[in-house]
């Protein structure tokens, strides 16, 4: 028998899991989102932008051929670009639209199942223009880009490189003599690739390029760079610009690439906050720091933390949803088949999904709160804090959306076959989180550069120097003894500590060990990659358990008994549930025995039981409508069966009776015609 629901007929079993749960789901809403206004705003804003239906599409984007699928992004980047301008601006509160609005960046997810071409004109080549620029450029450039009256990329990668950025091959040549760069593609693996909105979109571009002047190179700078004609959109001579093809995810997204014939451009368009080449060629560094150029992707792999908070909600939406819809097997010949969400193995696998959805949430605000920090203290001069938050953000950046990846695909698996539709959204969502781990540094790459860290932190600590806070507990790594096993939320924190910080000490053992058998310091450390990122890791689930914990007492201090405790109950869960994953590590790092770890399995196995009432709650807490879901599975009303059945009908395989491959090719070779 279906329920209705503000005006919605309601799959029973959903309403009898929303009946069930026993906290008030709007509290919980108000965490996740940081705040009762947030809420409200985050729901005006939705409104305006969702209720015109301005999102929706005629056809399904899955239907559509490449070139339909782009221009139809791209008519919906112009209205939703245009309503950010307008409606949507003034209720965030901003003075004009742009990169400061996570709810804003999340709306947009109703008008794309894929992504926008305009995503990197807001995501990156508008912060570089914010960052990189003096003020005078940015006096120029930003109106501009913001009134989107020119829209831009960042083109960094090449084809022979991505990671290795001291590797480009593109160069800037100054000419003083006409006061120009000449910017230049000398080989094929020189050309710029992957840029998104590149391949047809945008008509200008950061370009980041080894910069020659008086004969000297002095490394990578970025340069603004018009490509294409402000009025017929047509490349400018010297340019050579196109799309690189499909991909298995962001096929809207039109990724180009784009190789330089001599291409002139004026001196002033070197982007001159942190270097200026003078008008005779003269260089002159201005930042204290020398990596202050990698400004840009910094601010990305923060931003990119809260963006796969978000997507793993979504699709942990999806799958609890649909598990609470689904009836399989007969474990108990007498009953009627449960819901699948009633198999503490489906729980397993869901649980730790929305826990880790809360968990990179609260972390990607703290990491806000500190990225703020750190840019108001190099304002005033003060780069000291960077080397510690390029150490963070690399590794919650890594972690962040690994874990996303691989959640989002365990969602995947707890829809069986149905969520293996496109129709299901959770393909989309993991095609999108799954490049989230390769771009803005791949994962290996950027936990390498947190070991880099933790070993330095690790020698000081040795030294008894004082340490800085996420590395603070290194101090307590020359005890001698190891970490005591405590099952309490602190107790376990403690250990991941321990872990992490064993494991750094592994490390340095072992590289010391290989260069007095004579390996060179790189070789050494080449031969211990390995262990360095499993350290770097066991670092980032400490401070990502560490800030979660600390998060959810603080933030629910004034929250009712039953929120308090279903929160508790997640973050209790999430740390059992990494503790459990690294069983090993702790024996060999903790005091815990083989007993301790039987007791924690039986009290995770228990907790799972103590938060399946509450699940499908919980997950409507995230409060996601129906139109950034994009799913026939996860629906609020759990209208699955027949969702499926009217996105099959609406296939253009379904228009004609017969196909006309059964004349052409059936028939024939059923005849023997062929
Ligand atoms: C209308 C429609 C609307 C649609 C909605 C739109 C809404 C928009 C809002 C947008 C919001 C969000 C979305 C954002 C999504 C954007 C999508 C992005 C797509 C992808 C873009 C890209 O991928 S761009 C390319 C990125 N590339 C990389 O990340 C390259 C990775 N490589 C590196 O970073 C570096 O090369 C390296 C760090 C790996 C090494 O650098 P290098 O060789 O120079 O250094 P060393 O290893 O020698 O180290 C020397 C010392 O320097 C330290 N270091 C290195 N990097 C930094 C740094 N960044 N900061 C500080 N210090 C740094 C390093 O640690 C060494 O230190 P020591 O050990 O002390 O010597
Ligand atoms: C969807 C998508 C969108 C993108 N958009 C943009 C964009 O808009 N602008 C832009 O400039 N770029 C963009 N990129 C490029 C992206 O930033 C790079 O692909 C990324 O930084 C990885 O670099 P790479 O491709 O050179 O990988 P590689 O460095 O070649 O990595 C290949 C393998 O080598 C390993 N490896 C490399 N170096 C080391 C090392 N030092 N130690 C150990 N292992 C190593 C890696 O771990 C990986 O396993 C995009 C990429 C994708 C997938």
């Amino acid at each position: 028998m279906t329920q209705t629901n503000n005006n919605m007929t309601v799959n029973p079993d959903l309403a009898m899991e929303r009946a069930k749960c026993n906290f008030n789901v709007l509290e919980v809403t108000h965490i996740f989102d940081g705040g009762e206004r947030n809420t409200l705003q985050r729901k005006k804003i939705e409104d305006v932008a969702l209720n015109s239906g301005a999102s929706k599409d005629a056809l399904g984007e899955e239907h559509m051929s490449p070139k339909e699928k782009y221009e139809n992004a791209v008519r919906k980047s112009c209205i939703y670009a245009t309503m950010m301008k307008n409606e949507l601006a003034e209720l965030s509160g901003l003075e004009s639209f742009g990169v400061s609005s996570p709810v804003i960046r999340r709306t947009a997810d109703a008008f794309f199942k894929e992504v926008s071409p305009f995503l990197l004109h807001l995501g990156m080549f508008v912060p570089t223009i914010m960052g990189q620029c003096t003020p005078e450029q940015q006096s120029y450039w930003l109106p501009r880009a913001l009134d989107m009256q020119i829209i831009g990329t960042y083109a960094q990668t090449e084809l022979g490189h991505g990671t290795f950025i001291r590797g480009l091959e593109t160069t800037a040549t100054y000419d003083p003599e006409t006061e120009e760069f000449v910017l230049h593609s000398p080989t094929l693996s020189s050309y710029k690739w992957w840029a998104g909105g590149l391949g047809k979109t945008v008509n200008y571009c950061i370009v980041v390029a080894q910069l020659y002047t008086k004969g000297e190179c002095h490394g990578t700078h970025p340069f603004i760079v018009q490509i294409r004609d402000e009025d017929t959109h047509v490349p400018l001579p010297g340019i050579k610009v196109g799309e690189i093809g499909p991909k298995m995810g962001f096929n809207t997204a039109d990724n180009g690439f784009l190789g330089f014939d001599h291409y002139r451009i004026p001196r002033e368009h070197m982007l001159m906050k942190n270097a200026q080449v003078l008008k005779d060629g003269t260089y002159v560094k201005v930042a204290r720091h020398g990596k202050l150029t990698y400004g840009t992707m910094v601010f990305v792999r923060v931003v990119l933390v809260n963006e796969v908070a978000f997507n793993l909600a979504k699709a942990s939406t999806i799958a609890v949803r649909y598990s609470a819809i689904r009836r399989q097997s007969k474990p108990k010949p007498d009953e009627v088949e449960p819901q699948i969400l009633d198999y503490v193995t489906q729980q397993h696998k869901l649980f730790i999904a929305i826990a880790t959805a809360h968990a990179l949430q609260l972390c990607s605000t703290w990491l806000w709160e500190s990225f703020s920090a750190v840019l108001a203290q190099m304002k005033g001069g003060n780069t000291d804090t960077l080397p510690e938050f390029h150490a963070l953000s690399s590794c919650l950046k890594a972690i962040s959306t690994s874990d996303s990846a691989h959640l989002i695909e365990q969602c995947r698996h707890a829809c069986g076959g149905h969520g293996y539709m496109i129709s299901s959204g959770i393909p989309n969502l993991y095609n999108f989180v799954s490049a989230t781990r390769t771009y803005e540094g791949d994962y290996t790459v950027l936990l390498l550069q947190t070991a880099r860290f933790l070993v330095k932190a690790y020698e000081q600590a040795e030294a008894k120097k004082p340490l800085t806070p996420t590395v603070s507990y290194l101090a307590h790594a020359f005890s001698g003894s190891r970490a005591t096993w405590d099952n309490s939320p602190d107790g376990i924190i403690r250990s991941f500590q321990a872990l992490a910080a064993g494991k750094t000490a592994v490390c340095v053992t072992n590289m010391r060990k290989r260069m007095r058998a004579g390996l060179s310091q790189v070789d050494a450390w080449e031969m211990s990659t390995i262990q360095l990122v499993a350290a770097a890791e066991a670092h980032c689930r400490a401070v990502i358990a560490d800030t979660y914990r600390k998060e959810i007492v603080r933030l629910t201090a004034n929250s009712s008994p039953n929120v308090k405790v279903v929160m508790d109950q997640l973050t209790t869960l999430y740390l059992y549930y990494w503790a459990l994953e690294r069983t090993g590590d702790l024996l060999m790092f903790t005091s815990v025995s083989q007993k301790d770890l039987v007791d924690l399995q039986i009290a995770y196995e228990e907790l799972l039981l103590k938060i399946r009432p509450n699940a499908v709650g919980l997950v409507d807490a995230f409060d996601l409508r129906d139109e950034l879901l994009h799913s026939t599975l996860g629906s609020y009303d759990g209208r699955v069966y027949e969702r499926l059945m009217e996105e099959a009908l609406k296939s253009p395989m379904n228009k004609e009776p017969v196909s006309d491959a059964y004349s052409k090719y059936l028939r024939p070779m059923m005849k023997g015609k062929l």
